[in-house]
C-alpha cells in the first residue's frame, strides 16, 4: 500500500499494488518516487513476488528496469532477491523465503529512517561550519522530504533539522518542471512541517541568487559515480554552476545507498527519458480533479498518456526534450552529506572513501 504522490497535493490517497506489474506501473507513473523510497519499493515489490509464489529473480529484474536512474530501485529489489536466494540455499521453504524476504525489506526501510536522521545532523553541523551566524535562506529542488523515505528525507530533512533548531530562516521551493515535485510534494510537506517557505518557478533562481538571497543549496541525489558526478532531478546542474557564479555553497545530501561504485563517472550514468507529453501537456501525473481545476482556457484534449483528462500547453504535434535527470560534475559539489559523514568531491576529498562504503548489492 503506498501514498499515491500523483494525486498530492489534492488528495492523500491510497495506491494498493496487489502485483507486481501494477508495482512497476506505479514507479513509472511517479506514484511512488525519490531515490531511498524507490530502494524501499523495490524491497517490498520482491517480498509481494515471493509472498504470491512469482519468479523472484525475474521480479526484481522488471522492478529495477523501472526506471533506470536512481541506483537505489535496483539496490532494493537486488537486496531483497539475495535474501530470499540466501534462505532458500539454507533450505527455507516458500513460505519461509517469502517470511525472510519481508523481513529484509523492513529491515532496509528501517535503516532508511536511520540514516535519514543521522544525514539531517551531519548536514545542520555542515551548515553551521558553512555558514556561521545561522540564519540559513535555503534554496531546493525537487523533493526529498518523508515523502520518498522511510524518515525524514535527504536534503529535506537537513533544512527541517535546520528549522527545529531555530536556524532557517527561508526554505526556496523549486517548482521543478514538468512534473512539479517542488510544487506539489515540497511545499506540502513545508507546510505541514510549518516552516517558512516560497515557492518559485525554476527559471527564477537566478535572480535569487544575484539578489543574494540564498545561502546555500541543498539538493538530493539518484546516483553518485565513482567519480562524484551526482545525478539528481533535472534542473539540479544549472543550480549548481549558478551557486559556483554567487559563491553559494552547493550540497547534495544522499544515503550511502545512493552511490554507485560501479558507474565510472557522470557520462556512465543513465539519464532516464520521459514521455514529451510531461511538457506540452498539463496531464499526468496530475489527477483528473487538478487537471480540471487548472485548465482555464487552454484547449483540453481528450485523452493523456496516463488516460486523465489534460490540457495543451504547446501546439499539436511539438516534439519535447524531457529529460527526468542532470548529472552535476564534482567540482561544482561542494560537499555530499551521507549517513556516515561528509565528503568534499571539490577537493576530490573522500570520494574513494564514500565509494567503499557503497552498500551496492550485485547479482551473482
Ligand atoms: C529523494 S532524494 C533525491 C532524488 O531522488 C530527488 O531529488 C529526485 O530527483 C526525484 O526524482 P523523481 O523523478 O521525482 O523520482
Amino acid at each position: 500500500m503506498l501514498l499515491d504522490q500523483r494525486r498530492l497535493p489534492a488528495e492523500e490517497a491510497e495506491l494498493v499494488c496487489t502485483d507486481v506489474p501494477a508495482l512497476v506501473d506505479a514507479i513509472r507513473t511517479l506514484a511512488v518516487r525519490g531515490a531511498p523510497l524507490l530502494g524501499i519499493a523495490g524491497a517490498y515489490g520482491v517480498a509481494l513476488a515471493a509472498a504470491r509464489g512469482y519468479d523472484v529473480a525475474e521480479a526484481a529484474s522488471l522492478l529495477e528496469g523501472a526506471r533506470p536512474t536512481a541506483v537505489n530501485l535496483g539496490y532494493g529489489a537486488r537486496r531483497a532477491a539475495q535474501a530470499y536466494g540466501a534462505a532458500v540455499g539454507r533450505g527455507a521453504d516458500v513460505r519461509q523465503a517469502a517470511a525472510a524476504v519481508l523481513a529484509e525489506a523492513r529491515r532496509l526501510h528501517r535503516e532508511d529512517a536511520e540514516a535519514s536522521e543521522r544525514m539531517a545532523r551531519h548536514g545542520l553541523a555542515l551548515l553551521d561550519e558553512l555558514l556561521p551566524g545561522g540564519s540559513h535562506r535555503i534554496l531546493t529542488h525537487c523533493n526529498t522530504g518523508r515523502l520518498v523515505s522511510g524518515g525524514e528525507g535527504t536534503a529535506f530533512a537537513v533544512a527541517l533539522a535546520a528549522h527545529r533548531v531555530g536556524r532557517l530562516r527561508h526554505l526556496w521551493v523549486d517548482e521543478t518542471r514538468p512534473l512539479l515535485q517542488g510544487a506539489r510534494l515540497t511545499a506540502y510537506e513545508a507546510a505541514r512541517s510549518g516552516m517558512a517557505h516560497t515557492l518559485l518557478t525554476d527559471n527564477a533562481a537566478g535572480s535569487l541568487f544575484a539578489s543574494g538571497q540564498v545561502d546555500a543549496v541543498l539538493v538530493g541525489a539518484d546516483r553518485i559515480a565513482a567519480d562524484g558526478s551526482v545525478a539528481n532531478k533535472v534542473g539540479s546542474y544549472p543550480l549548481a554552476v549558478l551557486a559556483r557564479y554567487h559563491h553559494v555553497p552547493f550540497i547534495v545530501v544522499a544515503p550511502t545507498t545512493t552511490v554507485d561504485p560501479a558507474t565510472r563517472d557522470g557520462a556512465s550514468i543513465e539519464v532516464e527519458q520521459r514521455p514529451g507529453q510531461e511538457v506540452t501537456e498539463l496531464s499526468a501525473p496530475f489527477p483528473p480533479a487538478a487537471v480540471s481545476g487548472t485548465t482555464g482556457r487552454l484547449p483540453r484534449v481528450p485523452e493523456a498518456a496516463s488516460g486523465v483528462a489534460a490540457a495543451l500547453v504547446a501546439p499539436v504535434g511539438t516534439r519535447a526534450h524531457n529529460p527526468a535527470f542532470d548529472v552535476t560534475p564534482p567540482e561544482l559539489v561542494t560537499a555530499v552529506v551521507t549517513e556516515e559523514g561528509v565528503v568534499c568531491p571539490v577537493t576530490g576529498t573522500g570520494i574513494a572513501e564514500l565509494c567503499a562504503r557503497s552498500r551496492q548489492v550485485t547479482m551473482s
